[in-house]
């Protein structure tokens, strides 16, 4: 018979963690026994698995030895406090926050691009999924990067409100009601109103002027890569769109590559949805949303720039930037380690 293994979904009411409950279902994760955790706030309340209910339990004082690998999206330091409990009880954690990306003997993994990093889970029993903008961007250059070598990104992110979790789909739902309907709109998710409006800040200013999402596009490229070398430009903007991310990706290579042998290269590549026709473009509502591919369009010669290559990317922030990445990690983790 095969193996099946004890799961804690850690964050399970939140956004993420429904949508990891779900896609292990959909992906037929091999769950022996499904444990729900969130706070003492919504601990009794049920989820469903499989067609059954399954009850929410209070992360605080929950027995991680009961369970082989976890799965976390609550938030930095509720990452900080217990995936080390979970690690040391021999649970293997793969963080969907940013609280370990950027420790050196954490693996930071898109499984189209470095699964062998995940043999350094057990430097410290915790893998770190990255950021929903770095995942879709990684798994669109990793082909060419292989081929011709990747010398500079320039990105322009288009994220939409579900990167900000539950609260930041309502409010962009509320407020598109209000506006709509005559009334003053409330602004509590983001710094400005976001309902027919663009915000170009994600997460926290740096010293450096930049976000702090713009610089973990920067941080987890070089480590995601191998490849401190790559020079990135990013900006990261939030638009009034309810699920998937969009970026406007230009690169400068090394070697030079036409368009059309970019297009050559990504329809083989996995992970990858090529529309390689110049209407057949993707959105994140029309291709995206609901999806666990990254889907490419409007690959073109750069004209201003010998050795440049322009591309559309869309891919589901809440999927494969997040819930369905970490389940390809785990489904590498079991196959190979477990
Ligand atoms: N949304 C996205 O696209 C991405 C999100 N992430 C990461 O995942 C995290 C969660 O995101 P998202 O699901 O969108 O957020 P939500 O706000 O929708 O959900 C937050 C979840 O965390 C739980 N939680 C919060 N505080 C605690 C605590 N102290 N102890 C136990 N559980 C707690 C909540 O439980 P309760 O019901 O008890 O409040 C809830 O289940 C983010 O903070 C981020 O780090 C990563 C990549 C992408
Ligand atoms: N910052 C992302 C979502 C997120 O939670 O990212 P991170 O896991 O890097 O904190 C967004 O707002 O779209």
């Amino acid at each position: 018979m095969s193996q099946a293994f004890d799961v804690a979904v850690l964050g399970a009411t939140g956004l993420v963690g429904q949508n990891i409950i779900e896609i292990l279902e959909q992906r037929e994760f091999p769950v022996n026994t499904l444990y729900p955790l969130a706070s003492a706030r919504s601990a009794g309340e049920k989820i469903k698995f499989k067609g059954k209910d399954v009850t929410v339990l209070d992360a605080e004082t929950f027995d991680f030895s009961k369970t082989q690998i976890g799965f976390f999206s609550a938030g930095g330091s509720t990452s900080a406090k217990y995936a080390p409990i979970a690690a040391e009880a021999g649970c293997v954690v793969i963080d969907n926050t940013s609280q370990f990306r950027y420790e050196a003997d954490i693996p930071l993994v898109v499984p189209e691009v470095n699964a062998h990093a995940i043999a350094d889970f057990r430097n410290r029993n915790i893998i770190a999924n990255p950021n929903c903008s770095t995942i879709q961007m990684m798994v669109a250059l990793k082909p060419i990067q292989d081929a011709v070598g990747i010398a500079r990104i320039n990105v322009a992110t288009y994220q939409s409100v579900s990167g900000a979790g539950r609260s930041a789909i309502e409010e962009l739902a509320k407020q598109c009601n209000a506006l709509l309907s005559g009334r003053e709109p409330q602004v509590e998710a983001f710094s400005r109103q976001i309902a027919f409006n663009v915000i170009p800040q994600i997460d926290v200013f740096q010293n450096n002027d930049y976000t702090k999402e713009e610089m973990k596009m920067v941080w987890e490229t070089h480590k995601i890569m191998g490849d401190e070398s790559i020079l990135v430009n990013p900006t990261a903007v939030r638009v009034p769109v309810f699920y998937g991310h969009g970026e406007a990706i230009h690169i400068e290579t090394h070697q030079p590559i036409d368009a059309e042998e970019v297009k050559a290269l990504l329809a083989a590549a996995p992970g990858i949805t090529l529309m390689a026709n110049r209407e057949d473009f993707p959105t994140q509502v029309g291709n995206a949303s609901g999806k666990d591919d990254v889907f490419v369009g409007r690959i073109r010669n750069d004209i201003s720039h010998p050795n440049g290559i322009n591309m559309w990317v869309v891919a589901d922030n809440v999927r494969k930037g997040a819930a369905t990445n970490s389940i390809q990690i785990a489904e590498h983790l079991i196959r190979d380690y477990l």
